[in-house]
């Protein structure tokens, strides 16, 4: 289905204004909540989905045979324009982290706090739903990264979650982006969980001023971590026994992976995070291209990340 036309028509935008809710496929509804922020409800035979359109911000995704759901956001999370959610799956574009020169652009990129627009909604042959996104050409973005590019997400739910991001330049110059899915797992406990799947790499350590180790045994958590891991191009697990459950994340187009637990003293100082313990229930594992790894893309060329997220349970 091409939804090209959606935003564009005025009778459709006042449907939405005033009706709060469109729908845009069988299994796809579009709504609007007070301060105006639009989001995709998706509910499919396999899996409900909830997708902000600022963003391109997938908040939710639970498969149907699941108890848990797979994706943590914040409960005070913040529904503004213009700021990113806590939760979910922000995508960090065009840069991760600060901007190098100039810090009254947005951390982690603008991508995370500006519109995008369906551009199409289908459903795939196993009965998942498939919903691609570019992202608008805002003054805001504009302001930020000044030369032509398109940024397309495919953002795939079913029994497993799926997201793409292309970047196409259209300038006549080659350029660099750095980027990330940073992605919030839900956990029983920091306590309870390992994440395998890093051994043997070389990471660069936040928490130390960025010094350089290798990793030699699978992650486990006692305190603030964040630590980038370069030229890694694997899958990870993140093996969860107080939820019985591995959560698969794989990928291509990516030789970073971030991992990033606040604790609680950092948790404490972000207005975001929710109630005192609930940076407990959480983990990021973040499918990236940063620092060593950062993208040169072509004039006219196109660069994918993709992840995918499969839950087993044990
Ligand atoms: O608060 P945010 O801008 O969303 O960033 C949250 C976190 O993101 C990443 O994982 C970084 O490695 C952390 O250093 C940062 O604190």
């Amino acid at each position: 289905m091409n939804t090209e036309t959606l935003e564009a028509s005025p009778l459709d935008a006042n449907t939405l204004q005033t009706k709060k809710r469109l729908k845009l496929h069988a299994h796809v509804m579009q709504t609007q909540d007070e301060s105006g922020l639009q989001y995709l409800e998706v509910d499919n035979p396999l899996c409900t989905a909830r997708i902000a359109l600022q963003g391109a911000h997938v908040m939710a995704w639970q498969p149907k045979f699941l108890v848990q759901p797979v994706l943590w956001l914040s409960s005070n999370a913040r529904y503004v324009k213009g700021r990113s959610i806590r939760g979910g799956v922000p995508i960090c574009w065009p840069w991760f982290g600060a901007h190098p020169t100039d810090s009254t652009f947005c951390p982690h990129g603008f991508a995370r706090v500006i519109p995008w627009r369906v551009i199409d909604v289908d459903a795939t042959p196993t009965g998942a739903t498939r919903i691609m996104l570019e992202m608008a050409d805002t003054p805001e973005a504009k302001r930020q990264l000044s030369y032509p590019y398109t940024l397309v997400a495919t953002i795939t739910v079913g029994r497993r979650l799926r997201v793409d991001l292309a970047t196409t330049n259209q300038a006549d110059h080659p350029f660099v982006i750095s980027e990330a899915f940073h992605t919030y797992l839900n956990i029983s406990d920091i306590a309870n969980v390992k994440i395998t799947g890093l051994q043997d790499c070389v990471y660069s350590d936040k928490m130390l001023k960025y010094e350089r180790h290798v990793e030699h045994n699978p992650l486990t958590f006692d305190g603030e971590f964040d630590r980038v891991f370069i030229n890694h191009s694997s899958d990870c697990t993140v093996h969860d026994k107080g939820y019985n459950r591995l959560i698969h994340v794989s990928k291509s187009g990516s030789d970073t992976t971030v991992v990033w637990s606040p604790g609680a003293e950092k948790s404490a100082q972000m207005a975001d995070m929710g109630a005192p313990d609930e940076w407990r229930k959480m983990v990021c594992v973040e499918t990236t291209n940063a620092m060593d790894n950062m993208v040169v893309i072509n004039p006219g060329r196109t660069h994918v990340i993709s992840a995918e997220y499969a839950v087993e349970t044990l």
